[in-house]
């Protein structure tokens, strides 16, 4: 795989030097210059394979030039080691579970593929590394389970103090060993602008070897496609024929540009719909043509509090590039919470299944898409968290109380452990250059 920036100012790479890099020197984002096509054959017997085969085949298509045959069996192996069941809610309405994974959000995925590829490569290169992440609640829990104990990596998470919830900051804060956090006095879009200015600044990445795990890394990406392969093969076992259309809950929309890599691939999607909160710069861009980035609000979906997507220009690339191309495989929604807190407690009253509110956000607009259609399809809505991960928010919501798995409770009783940080540059700089 060799990839480009999307800036155009810097050399090309290898998949290696993308992986540790994370951001090109001219602050675009790595992009592969060839998305292969997957052969017919897969897609004959898709419904045949587990999640882990099409993980395999997938990887197989993307990185079978840089890594043997059976490394990327083990890597895949490693990381991909629990299920996403597709859920039928209603007619014609699938939810895709994608929280099953060690910090039950769909970040498991890309986070648990990300480590075991750095492993894999750090193996040969014997090198330690400084990994950095900004988080909105869900990639900071992912990451530090991802990475937690692994030799040779060390992990910093920054998180906006006060915007996570109760359970998702229990998650980053308590592991400790080669996890810190750094509660940072801001907006998630602060944590990431920090983030990103570390990785351009000459003098640390002189004397610490810095990655990212966020996914603005392509390694982030890459494993977050399996999923939708993974749903239509679901689809197709239960013998669905309809054009298939998926709704993805999004924030830094490294979501929807992994389900467009899918598509490239040859996975056949009707459309993809991208819902938000009312930080809806995409759902604006999709509708005006304008992209016009601008600081995050809060609120209860606060995994998707971002007001200036990383991933917007892979987006617009993988789309068509041109907002014409775009809209041909792109339709946009957004939800206030008052509309989310609703759709939660309908859906719980028709049917008892519990949507945290990222999924409510994607229920909401995966029904305003298809109620404009006038033929049938099969809706398939992501899941990206488990909802007692918003243990307050749902409980609230919902009137009732509701069961929490063991893995999340027992964290409540554990004790908090984070550095404040304030958003200035050269703070976090001096703090880096400390350790
Ligand atoms: N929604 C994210 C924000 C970071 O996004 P990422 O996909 O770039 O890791 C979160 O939950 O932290």
């Amino acid at each position: 795989m060799i990839l480009y920036s999307t800036n155009h100012q810097s050399d090309d790479v290898s998949l290696e030097e993308a992986v540790f890099r994370g951001l090109p020197p001219d602050n675009g984002l790595y992009m592969p210059h060839v998305i292969p096509t997957l052969p017919a054959s897969f897609f004959e017997k898709i419904d045949t394979l587990s999640i882990s085969e099409i993980a395999f085949e997938v990887s197989k298509a993307l990185l079978g030039d840089d890594i043997p045959e059976e490394d990327i069996k083990t890597i895949v192996e490693r990381a991909i080691d629990f299920d996403a069941p597709l859920v039928a809610l209603e007619k014609d309405t699938y939810v895709l579970e994608l929280f099953h994974g060690p910090s039950m959000a769909f970040k498991d995925f890309g986070a648990r593929f990300m480590a075991s590829l750095m492993s894999y490569f750090l193996q040969k290169s014997q090198k330690d590394i400084h990994i950095l992440v900004a988080t909105s609640g869900d990639t900071g829990g992912a990451v530090a389970q991802g990475f937690y104990k692994t030799p040779g990596i060390k992990v910093t998470i920054l998180y906006p103090t006060g915007k996570v919830s109760d359970i998702q900051e229990k998650q980053l804060t308590t592991l400790g060993e080669n996890v810190t956090a750094l509660e940072v006095d801001g907006t998630f879009d602060d944590c990431q602008a920090l983030v990103k200015a570390a990785f351009l600044d000459k003098e640390l990445s002189s004397k610490i070897n810095l990655a990212s795990a966020n996914s603005i890394n392509i390694s982030r990406l890459i494993p977050q496609s399996f999923y939708y392969f993974n749903a239509y093969a679901q689809l197709k076992k239960a013998g669905n024929t309809k054009p298939v259309v998926f709704c993805v809950p999004s924030g830094n929309f490294g979501n929807l540009s992994a389900g467009l890599i899918a598509q490239k691939m040859g996975l056949p999607v009707k459309m993809f719909v991208a819902a938000t909160n009312v930080n809806n710069i995409v759902p604006k861009y999709l509708s005006s043509g304008n992209y016009e980035p601008k600081p995050s609000q809060e609120t209860i979906s606060n995994a998707m509090d971002v007001g200036n997507p990383s991933n917007f220009i892979r987006m617009r690339l993988l789309a068509g590039d041109a907002h014409e191309e775009v809209v041909k495989h792109i339709a946009g929604d957004f939800s206030d919470d008052t509309a989310t807190r609703a759709a939660m407690k309908d859906v719980y009253e028709r049917t008892q299944y519990v949507m945290c509110p990222h999924t409510a956000v994607a229920y909401l607009g995966l029904k305003s898409y298809t109620d404009t259609l006038s033929e049938e399809v099969a809706g398939v809505l992501l899941s990206t968290a488990h909802y007692a991960k918003f243990l307050d928010v749902v409980e609230e919501t919902l009137g009732t109380s509701v069961a929490i798995p063991e893995r999340l409770s027992a964290l409540l009783s554990k004790e908090k452990v984070a550095i404040p940080m304030t958003k200035e540059f050269s703070n976090f700089k001096e703090y880096l250059l400390s350790l």
